[in-house]
């Protein structure tokens, strides 16, 4: 069986009376894309930030890497190699990519900052715009500059919330051929809502509706499992 990086058990977020996160359990096997999806509201993001320490859950556990980090904050959860890109624009729109990356960077203390943003900024295929400032990139390339600073301190696991959201068609390709190419150095948790990007990526696929796991599996089982087709893929059943 392949080894856990992370493992959640009942997870609970509730907002008043609204059960955002309502017990959920998930495992990540280390070295894979899973993904995350869910309708709109489905608790997708109250969840990674459970994950990533942002918010505290009102019950259940955290596992990552053989350790308890429930109650962790989140900059030590980054110091154990969880790191983060979130739907909200993180970047400095002011600053200079390389500024930008070197923010990021800089937290791992580096010997040589220079060469590790250039390093970073490759990974992302961004060295060609590290003099630009952040505000005047296109979207795509603002959305690979926060890749690249959730990449910064190599992370053994990144959680991507929404990354190809604005991307022009033309630059689906290059972000998914760069996401292939993090694993397995890197397990990646994805919440995407383009189900073409869901399928060419993702090995197993976590579906939340309603607070809750409707379904987990493989990409084939998920597709042809009736209330993931009735909640969420607008009831188009596989083989219809
Ligand atoms: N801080 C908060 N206070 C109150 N309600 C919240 C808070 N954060 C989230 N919610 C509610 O919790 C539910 C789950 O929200 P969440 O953003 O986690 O869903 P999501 O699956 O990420 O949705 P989307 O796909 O639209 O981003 C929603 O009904 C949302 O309005």
């Amino acid at each position: 069986m392949a080894s856990m990086i992370l493992q959640a058990e009942g997870l609970k977020r509730h907002f008043g009376g609204l059960k955002a996160v309502d017990g959920v359990d998930l495992a990540l096997n280390a070295g894979e894309i899973h993904a995350l999806i869910g309708p709109n509201g489905a608790g997708k993001t109250t969840l990674v930030s459970l994950l990533s320490g942002r918010q505290v859950p009102d019950a259940g556990t955290i596992r990552f890497d053989g350790a308890d980090i429930t109650r962790l904050p989140a900059h030590e959860r980054v110091r154990r190699g969880i790191g983060y890109t979130f739907q909200i624009t993180a970047i400095y729109a002011g600053l200079s990519v390389f500024d930008n990356l070197a923010l990021a960077v800089q937290r791992g203390h580096p010997r040589d900052l220079s060469g590790a943003v250039t390093e970073a900024a490759a990974r992302v295929g961004l060295e060609a715009l590290l003099p630009q400032i952040a505000g005047t990139l296109s979207y795509g390339h603002q959305r690979l500059l926060e890749i690249g600073m959730g990449l910064a301190l190599h992370p053994r696991l990144l959680i991507l919330d929404e990354p190809t959201q604005g991307f022009a068609a033309g630059e689906i390709e290059g972000f998914m051929a760069l996401v292939r190419g993090l694993v397995p150095a890197t397990t990646v948790l994805l919440i995407e809502h383009n189900m073409d990007v869901v399928m060419a990526l993702a090995e197993r696929i976590t579906v939340l509706d309603q607070g809750r796991v409707l379904a987990s599996g493989l990409p084939a089982e998920i597709r042809a499992n009736r209330a993931v087709q009735d909640a969420y893929l607008g009831g188009s059943h596989a083989g219809d």
